[in-house]
């Protein structure tokens, strides 16, 4: 017997971020979206713990101890003192080291893959206690939708979405290092008072109501500026998808994969055509959000 849980993707409509605290992590207003870009994670009972995975970047992704899903099924064992018998496979669609919680989805996806093989009924609260454990945006892709993230951006408010959005994403090559996107973040910022980060009324009232044009005009990232730096060749992508017609672009979290919000799917098509044939990134993925949080199969 095995199980099977599929988990989203995500972008950041906005990303606050403040002056980086004592233990390191900055504090958010991180409000995520779950798009419709999907890694599958299959557990099947073994002798030990094992991790294999296919898809086009399969070979960026560590396969020991350090693969989130494996990080997951050890927590959830030791929580209940079993052993971590169990093969975890990753079919890896989302992109690697992207800004869009490849990792942190497959943490959350081997986490309820092994709650169910195991029969172990944990409770929602102790699922999301494991996954804050994990990482700090592992939480969201166990719920999903779309939700403001707090403290490190594991503390979650799930928010209500009107409606259907449809995005563009370009896919860079190579990935970013998220704690080096943050450090930039520090550096841009040294000597320069930074706010207190909070959610913007009108980005979450544009949510509300599925308006695209009014999210567009409110989409922010203020991670950008740094992985831009890191990557500067960004800009020549941001502006290939907003010449194309996107309604906004923006950076995916940290980077390096950028966003792109259009008007509907015939838009998204048209602005994924235009970014492959400017040649500057590496492929072009149309999806749609909201999406659901991490679901067993079958
Ligand atoms: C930037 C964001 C936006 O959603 O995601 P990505 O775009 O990378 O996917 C997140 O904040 C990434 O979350 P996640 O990738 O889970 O980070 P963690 O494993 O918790 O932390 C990795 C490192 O990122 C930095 N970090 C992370 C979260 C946070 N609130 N402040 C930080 O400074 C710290 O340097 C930390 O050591
Ligand atoms: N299951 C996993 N899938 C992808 N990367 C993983 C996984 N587990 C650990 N990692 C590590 O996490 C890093 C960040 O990957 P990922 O979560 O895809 O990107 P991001 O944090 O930008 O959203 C990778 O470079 C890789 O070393």
């Amino acid at each position: 017997m095995s199980v099977t849980v599929r988990v989203p993707a995500k972008v950041n409509v906005q990303l606050a971020v403040g002056a980086a605290r004592p233990d390191g992590f900055h504090d958010l207003a991180n409000v995520f979206l779950a798009v419709s870009l999907y890694d599958e994670v299959t557990a099947t009972p073994a002798e030990t713990l094992t991790v294999t995975c296919e898809g086009p970047d399969a070979d960026k992704v560590p396969l020991d101890r350090t693969n989130l899903a494996a990080r997951a099924a050890e927590l959830l064992a030791a929580r209940h003192g079993i052993a971590p018998g169990v093969h975890l496979h990753i079919a890896k669609d989302i992109p690697v080291a992207g800004g869009m919680a490849g990792g942190s989805a497959d943490g959350a996806g081997a986490l309820l893959a092994c709650d169910a093989l195991w029969g172990l009924n944990s409770s929602r609260a102790d699922l999301l206690e494991i996954c804050a454990e994990l990482g700090s945006d592992v939480p969201f892709s166990l719920v999903g939708g779309a939700a403001l993230g707090v403290g490190r951006g594991e503390r979650l408010t799930a928010l209500p979405v009107g409606g259907t959005f449809h995005w563009v994403f370009a896919v860079a090559d190579g990935g970013l290092s998220t704690p080096a996107v943050y450090g930039e973040f520090d550096r841009l910022t040294e000597g320069v008072e930074v706010p207190e980060p909070a959610a913007s009324p009108v980005l979450l009232d544009a949510l509300r109501t599925g308006d695209a044009t009014a999210l567009a005009g409110a989409l922010a990232n203020d991670l950008q500026p740094a992985a831009v730096s890191l990557r500067p060749s960004l800009a020549a992508t941001l502006s290939a998808g907003t010449e194309a017609g996107a309604l906004a672009a923006l950076v995916s979290g940290s980077g390096p994969t950028t966003a792109f919000l259009v008007k509907d799917a015939e838009a998204a098509e048209a602005v994924a055509a235009a970014l492959v044939a400017s040649g500057t990134c590496r492929t072009a993925r149309v999806a749609t959000s909201p999406a659901a949080g991490a679901t067993v199969l079958g």
